[in-house]
């Protein structure tokens, strides 16, 4: 059974999860019914939605450098909740190299003591001088402008800033993120960084119309940049994105935009140009950067800074707190929550992407809380329920008095009561009294702890009519025909895990196979497992960022090897693979959220049907294609299964087929080692084998990417003999 299940973390209802952010409508105002709850409203969005100013040189006086605060208190009048700041100060922030010149820039002059320290942290973000260029053809200068970005850092750090800024002006900075790579592995300081992206490809400093790629976007210059700094953390390594007057079309074209919900982005830079003046003078946004901005807009800790283009705001007093107020006008109620939905929403979110290990029920023994969580949910055992009745309906046709059914795998027993449930229903319906249909039920359960319950359950509600039997199910043969039990006209079970066959649902139904008569029915008769390539930086890294604890280095890992007793006499688990292969090597479960469906379609992947009278076997191997419509770095693959009951009914987690209401299974996911840089064009493919050995069963995967040209490019194999993720039999 499904592996999401593992903690008490999905007793709320569907419906909960998908509105998990309820917005407010769109009407907010008018719906409330006081003035001073829409205050309230408009209030709390001016310290909600964090909007910043630019100082720029227009208003770039020497004085500022030690008169901060004022200039604090300014922008808090316009409204502005902080200020991104040279953090040389204005003189050098805004020196401009003279070419050929001796270029010496000038000191560093913003002292720190003219405001407490955590004035700093809260209201300054330190922006790095627009003139450095580490990148800059001119070799000299490239080295001056490392030597200062350094010394800025340092600063930046010294003053115990909370963030900075550095603008990239370039498609291609290697020297830049070499530089951000050593600092931001190698120094124990810790600030966020928010890398300004160029507003279009064209503006770049390196663009050229005859050498630059056709298919060179933004995302790209921002996943290069990333990667250059060995995809550090989301936490302090963040895109924004720079917005001006004309948007490039991957700002418009929505699935591009998309790709930004599987990056770690810290807001938006909007330059003062993209600003009209609507019918009441005020300036105002267009609906298409109103909509950009509102289709990013994933949280309100994201932040927006506000860039000047011209001086305009100097003589126009209001003109910045109006940049602001469209700003906010524009996003404000995106993520609002009310007052009364938060708390729920907050206990959802808790569980947004957090790694879980698939359960493995059949090599450990599942716990009453575990039970718990599986028994919430009602829309499973009513589909059970419905595929029961409908074998009830179509064996009883003949008139039978008896039909003897075996719960494979019976847990605390819901699914027995079900299929009692069931029977009754049958009779009502379709029997006459003293015609009845009898159900002989058996429930087989190898869990000892479970077996207490199941036994209790029998005594008070099923009133002593279930034969329980404690045994793994592949012993069910051997037992039953000591015991002289009849064979099963319908076998049901529920072993599935979030792809389905990965709780060896196949292995152990296998197991009763030489138990059953020719014509015997399993519910479920068949399932079918999918998978979908998605984009995620985020999961990548908190793949990746998993770390084993000194307590618990004994722990059993999931993969072939188990924990050994060492020379010292402590038990130790040992990871001759090295711990990021197996981090990256293994199938887990996760309530997926920042990340990004990169195929319209989900593929199917494996299937695997019951009963398997003719033993076939349950090794698999696929390889399943998808066209990729943008540039994208793709971290793996999503997996999803449905599940045919019986006949047409069917339960569901693929995204395109999912059962309303139903929240049984969180979707698996399959990860690469390293993410697969792939181009509008290419294909990408999973390669995928389920293989079986005496122990157990594992995968082995790797992906496959074609260039239009033919060229390949084919990743590791991961999980080579189950060294990461092994499940048991
Ligand atoms: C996913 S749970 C489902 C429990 C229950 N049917 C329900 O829906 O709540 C699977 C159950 O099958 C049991 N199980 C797994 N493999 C088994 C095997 N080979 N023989 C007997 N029981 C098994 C587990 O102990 C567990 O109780």
């Amino acid at each position: 059974m499904s592996s999401h299940r593992t903690y008490a973390d999905d007793l709320f209802p569907q419906e909960v999860m998908d509105s998990g952010t309820a917005t407010p409508p769109q009407d907010y105002p008018s719906s409330t019914s006081s003035q001073s709850s829409h205050q309230h409203y408009l209030e709390s969005a001016n310290s909600r939605i964090h909007v910043g100013w630019v100082t720029s040189p227009y208003e770039a006086k020497e004085e500022l450098d030690t008169a901060i605060s004022g200039h604090c208190s300014r922008l808090g009048e316009a409204k502005y909740t902080f200020v991104a700041f040279p953090v040389g100060g204005v003189v050098r922030g805004f020196w401009k190299p003279v070419e050929g010149a001796k270029n010496e820039p000038p000191a560093i002059q913003l002292p720190d003591v003219q405001l407490a320290n955590n004035l700093w942290e809260t209201y300054v973000t330190g922006r790095t001088s627009p003139w450095i260029d580490c990148d800059s053809e001119d070799p000299k200068f490239a080295e001056i402008s490392e030597e200062s970005l350094i010394t800025e850092l340092n600063y930046i750090a010294y003053m115990g800033l909370n963030s900075m800024t550095i603008q990239l002006n370039r498609i291609s900075s290697p020297r830049t993120a070499a530089l951000f790579n050593k600092w931001v592995w190698t120094r124990n300081t810790r600030f966020t960084m928010w890398i300004q992206l160029p507003s279009s490809v064209e503006q770049c400093l390196d663009f050229d119309p005859q050498s630059t790629p056709k298919n060179m976007d933004i995302w790209t210059i921002w996943a290069n940049f990333r990667q250059g700094c060995y995809n550090f953390s989301g936490v302090y390594l963040q895109a924004m994105l720079r917005i001006a007057g004309d948007l490039p079309d991957e700002f418009v074209d929505t699935k591009r935009v998309d790709r930004w919900k599987a990056e770690p982005l810290g807001g938006f830079v909007v330059e003062t140009d993209v600003y009209a003046t609507d019918r009441n003078g005020m300036a105002s946004l267009s609906s298409a950067h109103i909509s950009f901005l509102r289709q990013l807009w994933s949280s309100d800790d994201l932040r927006i800074l506000v860039d000047p283009k011209t001086d305009t705001f100097l003589y126009n007093v209001t003109l910045k707190a109006e940049y602001a107020l469209a700003l906010r006008q524009a996003v404000r109620d995106v993520n609002y929550k009310s007052s009364e939905s938060s708390t729920t929403s907050l206990a959802v979110s808790e569980y947004k992407d957090v790694l879980q290990a698939p359960l493995q029920p059949l090599s450990e023994n599942l716990d009453s809380s575990v039970y718990n969580v599986f028994e919430q949910d009602k829309i499973k055992y009513d589909a059970y329920g419905d595929a029961v009745m409908g074998v009830l309906k179509e064996l009883g046709a003949d008139g039978r008095k008896e039909i003897v059914i075996y719960l494979l795998g019976g847990g605390r027993g819901p699914i027995g009561t079900t299929i009692l449930r069931a029977e009754k229903d049958y009779n009502t319906k379709f029997r006459q009294k003293g015609d009845h249909l009898k159900v002989k039920l058996y429930i087989v359960e190898k869990n000892a702890n479970a077996i207490i319950t199941l036994r209790y359950m029998n005594h008070r509600t099923w009133r002593r009519r279930v034969t329980i039997i404690e045994s793994d199910m592949r012993r069910l043969p051997e037992i039953a025909r000591k015991m002289n039990y009849h064979q099963p006209d319908l076998i049901v079970s529920e072993l599935l895990g979030s792809i389905g066959d990965n709780e060896l649902s196949p292995e152990c139904l296998d197991g009763v196979t030489d138990f059953l008569k020719p014509e015997t029915i399993s519910i479920p008769q068949k399932y079918i497992s999918y998978v979908a390539p998605i984009m995620s930086n985020h999961i990548h890294q908190t793949i990746r960022a998993q770390s084993i604890p000194y307590l618990a280095r004994g722990l059993p890992s999931h993969g072939r090897l188990q924990p050994e007793l060492n020379g010292e006499g402590a038990w130790v688990q040992l990871y001759p693979q090295g711990d990021i292969i197996n981090n990256m090597d293994q199938i887990y479960v996760v309530f997926l959220s920042k990340y990004i469906s990169l195929s319209r379609q989900t593929k199917e992947m494996f299937t695997f049907q019951h009963p398997n009278f003719q033993h076939s076997t349950n090794e698999r191997s696929a390889f399943i294609e998808f066209p990729i419509d943008r540039n994208t770095d793709i971290m793996g693959f999503a997996g999803y299964f449905d599940l045919h009951l019986y006949k047409n009914v069917i339960l569901s987690t693929v995204p395109e087929t999912h059962t309303p209401g139903m929240m049984s299974w969180f979707p698996a996911l399959i990860p690469l080692r390293e993410q697969l840089r792939a181009d509008d064009g290419d294909t990408v493919a999973l390669k995928i084998n389920r293989k079986v050995d005496q122990g157990g069963v594992w995968y082995e995967w790797s992906a496959q990417l074609k260039k239009p040209n033919g060229e390949i490019i084919t990743t590791p194999i991961q999980n080579p003999n189950g060294e990461s993720y092994y499940m048991r039999m």
